[in-house]
């Protein structure tokens, strides 16, 4: 393989990484995601989940991940296009907002799939049912 077209590849990586370092550095929303994904790995340690449970985790946090960055790869387009206030430019706005709202509502579907099994076996879940219920 040539030279010239390996550094190319390495340099893709490159830029991809500092897009990734950008957005969890000043995007606010991707500090959060990046919140909620340490929460599950807890979780997911503390209730020892499985192979396939972890596979389900790692695909949710990837999920979000992936339409938050769309998302603000979207809005700062959006913004060099359109400064100005332009219906066009809302709905679009609005569109990308909504795929990420789409991804967090799955997330926590699969979060509370693979984890509400194990939280029914945690000792005293029986009696903390029967005192509240
Ligand atoms: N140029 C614009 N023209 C019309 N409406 C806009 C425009 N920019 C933003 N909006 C409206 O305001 C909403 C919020 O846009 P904004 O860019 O402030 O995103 P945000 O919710 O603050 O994003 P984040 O918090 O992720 O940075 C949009 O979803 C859209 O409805």
């Amino acid at each position: 393989m040539p030279r010239k077209y390996i550094k190319k590849r390495i340099n893709s990586f490159g830029y991809a990484f500092k897009g990734i370092w950008a957005a969890f550095w000043y995007e606010p929303n991707m500090k959060l995601h990046l919140l909620g994904a340490a929460e599950a790995i807890f979780l997911g340690w503390f209730f020892e989940i499985n192979n396939a449970e972890w596979i389900w985790i790692t695909l949710a946090i990837g999920l979000v991940w992936m339409a938050e960055i769309f998302n603000t790869a979207v809005e700062k387009l959006t913004d060099l296009v359109s400064p100005e206030y332009n219906e066009l430019a809302g709905r679009v706005k609005d569109l990308a907002a909504g795929a990420v709202l789409i991804s967090a509502i799955t997330a926590l579907v699969i979060g509370l799939l693979v984890f509400w099994p194990h939280v029914e076996k945690l000792p005293g879940y029986d009696e903390l049912l029967q005192k509240y219920l």
